[in-house]
This record gives structure tokens, sequence and C-alpha cells, in this order.
């Protein structure tokens, strides 16, 4: 009689093998597949391997997988010394979106000295008096901003910073310091036409969250993970200078990276699993439910709202085991059977986009779209479409239901 670990291993083969069957039928150009698994399966490492972290000086290098990656933390910038840094200069943070509200609100908790800077008429210069910000005192135009500042944070739109380089490039003078929160300007400037001046440190702080988020995270005294870099270093403290100024509008934790490899992956996860990917899987999973005659509120719950309010939280907090093991041995098996199948069929895709970010033409398509004068409105036209489709409808309900629910 077969031991028990021979069947199991037995039963193991059968899954693995109605997996593959299954995943064969989902129809992959062989070419695509092949491209896939030469480069992303070997790309992760798969061995086993307790984490380790190495600190020289205040430079962590830690080892993910058997990658060393060094990151910069919060925790060597007290206050004290942040202010102190930082005490001859001006923030000039010019654009005031999601970004310029969270980074700019808590680098002035923060205690730095911080002047915003946006075109007058606009929407952004409501929006800055209402978060407290003094025309005259600490709002200014655009041009009057850069003047003022020593350090220019160009948190405008991405192709509004490519827009108003013309005439930002002139104000940006010797001395003064250059920040992005996206390597977009710089390294597609074929493109954006940005070319920063010679002779000032250009780098980057990317908070890899929403500016809100940026904000919330710094309230509750958290950091957001940022991404650092350093394209132009002059002075030889640009580096020094990027990390305390990631600490100063709110990281907690700053991994090094490149301009180039910042945007590649920003665009390309924006695109993909962070936004597009999943709202595109949302829906499809909910259009199906409901050809199935299943209720909007029962499609609604199985969809995203047990994903948001239940699951999803569990593997941020601890990982994907941990959220399988936290659902039943039916779900466990049947997700493990279908997992394989979804990256089989999303590989491609994910391929296709990231040759479309890398080839610019992401880049190109944003620049045209966001640099009409009518941004906004053709933005919100879309998005009001989207609010209005049955899955976000039935959403609204759902929450209504929510003992703590404010109306939206
Ligand atoms: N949103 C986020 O959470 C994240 C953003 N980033 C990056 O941070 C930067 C800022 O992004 P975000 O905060 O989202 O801002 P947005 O992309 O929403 O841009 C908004 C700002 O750009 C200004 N603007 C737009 N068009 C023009 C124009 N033609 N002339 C002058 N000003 C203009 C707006 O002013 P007005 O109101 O007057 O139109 C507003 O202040 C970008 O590089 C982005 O990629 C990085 C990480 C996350
Ligand atoms: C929030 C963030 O990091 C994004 C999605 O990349 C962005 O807003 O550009
Ligand atoms: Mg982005
Ligand atoms: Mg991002």
């Amino acid at each position: 009689m077969a031991s028990l670990a021979t069947r199991s291993q037995q039963a193991l083969r059968s899954v693995s093998r109605r997996a593959s069957q299954i995943a064969a039928r989902v129809s992959t150009s062989p070419a695509q597949t092949a491209t896939y698994s030469l480069l992303a399966r070997t790309a992760v490492a798969s061995a086993p391997r307790q984490p380790t972290v190495q600190n020289v000086r205040g430079i962590k290098t830690l080892d993910f997988a058997g990658t060393k990656e060094v990151v910069y933390e919060r925790a060597d910038w007290p206050l004290a010394k942040l202010q102190d840094y930082f005490k001859n200069d001006t923030l000039a943070l010019i654009g005031y979106g999601s970004q310029g509200h969270g980074q700019g609100l808590n680098a002035r908790d923060n205690g730095l000295n911080v002047i915003v800077g946006v075109r007058k008429d606009g929407e952004s210069w409501r929006q800055a008096q209402e978060d407290g910000w003094v025309p005259g005192e600490t709002l200014f135009p655009i041009e009057e901003a850069i003047n003022r500042g020593t350090i220019i944070m160009n948190l405008l739109s991405d192709a509004a910073q490519s827009q108003t380089w013309p005439t930002v490039a002139p104000l940006i003078t010797k001395g003064k310091t250059l920040y992005f929160s996206h390597g977009f300007s710089v390294v597609y400037k074929e493109d954006t036409k940005v070319i920063p001046p010679k002779d000032v440190d250009v780098i980057l702080v990317a908070p890899k969250g929403s500016g809100r988020t940026v904000r919330t995270l710094f309230k509750e005294g958290r950091g957001i993970n940022s991404s650092v870099a350093v394209f132009q270093d002059v002075t030889g403290k640009a580096m020094e200078k990027a990390v305390a100024l990631g600490v100063g509008v709110g990281s907690g934790y700053m991994y090094e990276t490149t301009f180039q490899k910042e945007v590649y992956s920003d665009l390309y996860g924006e695109r993909g699993v962070l936004m597009g990917g999943i709202q595109g899987m949302f829906l499809a999973q909910y259009k199906v439910l409901r050809a199935n005659g299943h209720s909007p509120s029962e499609a609604f719950n199985e969809t995203v709202e047990e994903a948001t309010q239940s699951l999803f939280p569990l593997i941020g907090a601890k990982g994907m085991d941990y959220m399988y093991n936290a659902c039943s041995t039916t779900a466990r098996r049947g997700a493990l059977d279908w997992a394989p199948i979804f990256e089989k069929a999303n590989a491609p895709i994910f391929e296709q986009l990231y040759e479309s970010v890398k080839n610019g033409t992401e880049t190109r398509k944003s620049l045209e779209f966001n640099g009409r004068s009518t941004y906004r409105t053709d933005l919100a036209k879309e998005l009001k479409e989207i609010d209005d489709q049955e899955i976000w409808r039935a959403g609204k309900t759902v929450r209504s239901l929510r003992p703590d629910y404010k109306p939206e």
C-alpha cells in the first residue's frame, strides 16, 4: 500500500497536471509564452532565504531573496537634524495635485520652510488656499515661487512639467536643487524636452502610493515607502539631500533606484495590478456573475467588498500564504489551481504593457491627453462613466449599509 507521503505526492502531481491542462487551453502565442518563461520565471529567485539587514553608517543593505538593495530610513533623521539640515533652504513646491498636497503639508508640519507655486487661475490655487497656504506669503505664481526657492520640487503633472519647461528651465539657476517625484520628465527627454541645467543637483523621491496616503500615514506617525534616486550630483551631496527631503515629505523607508527604473516600474504598475489591471479584473468577474443570474449585491460582495474589506488587507498585513491560510481548505485548493492559469493568461498582457512603457508609447499618450487645457473635464468625464457602471453603483449601496458610513 502506498505510504501517505507517496499518495499525497501523487495527488499533488495530478492536481498540477490538471492545472497545466486548463492553463494550456488559455490562448497565448507560443512566442509570447517562451519570452515570458525565459525572462519572468527565471528572474524570480525561488529558493527560500532568510532576509538579512546590514547596517553600515546609517545605510541599510537589505537582502531581498538574494538581491541586495540599499534602503534609507527616517529613524536616521530626527526632526531637529532635519530642520537644521534645511535651515537655509526654501522648498518651492510647484504644483498642488495629490502629491503637492501630501508632501507640502507634511514638510510644513515637519517645520521646514515651504512655499507653493501654482498658476493663479487654476483649481490648485483654490485648493492650496483651503489648506492654509497664503497668497503673497506662502503661495505664489509658479515663476515667483521658483525664484524664491532653493529646492525646486516639480510636482506639476508630468504633462505640465514638459509644457512649462521653457519658462521654468532658465529659473533653475546654479546652487538650486531640482527635485521630482517621477523619473518621467528626465527619462523621456526626447518627448518631454526636459533637460536639466548641468550645474544643479537633480534628485527624485517618489512615494509609492497616493499623495492622500502620503498625508494620512504621516498623520498616523507612520511613513510611506518611497523610491529615491539621483540623476545628477553636482555637490556630492545629492543622495543625502534626496534622503533628507524624502523624510521631510513623509517617507518612512526609501529604496534606492534610478530615474529610469522608477518611471518604468511606476507607469507599468499603475496601468497593471494597481489600477488598470484590477479594475479590468473586477469588472470581468462581476459581469460573468451577473450574466449567470447573480444579483448586483452578491456579485459586488463576492468581487470587490470581500477583496478590499477582508482578503487584500490580510495579504498586506502578512503575505499571500497568510491570506490563503486564513481561508477554507476548499478555497485554498481551488485558488492554488487557478493562480497559474491567471498568471499564464495575464503574462502576455504584462509583456505588452512593459514594452509600451519602455518604447514611450504610454508617455506620449499621457503628454498629449494631459497636456490639453481641458484635461480635468476630459478625465472627469471618463471617470464618471466608471462611476455610473452598475458594479460601482452597487458598491455605493453596499457601502451605505456600513455602520460607519459617511455620505460620499
Ligand atoms: N498622484 C500621486 O499620488 C503620485 C504622483 N506622482 C508624481 O508626482 C507628480 C505630481 O503628480 P500629482 O500630484 O498627481 O499631480 P497631477 O498629475 O494631478 O497634476 C496636478 C498639478 O499640475 C498642474 N497643472 C496641470 N496642467 C498644468 C499646466 N498646463 N500648467 C500649469 N500647471 C498645470 C495643476 O494645476 P491646476 O490645478 O492649475 O490645473 C496641479 O497643480 C507627477 O510627476 C506624478 O507622476 C508620484 C507618486 C504618486
Ligand atoms: C499613486 C502612485 O504611485 C501612482 C499610481 O503611480 C500615481 O498616482 O502616479
Ligand atoms: Mg505614477
Ligand atoms: Mg506610483
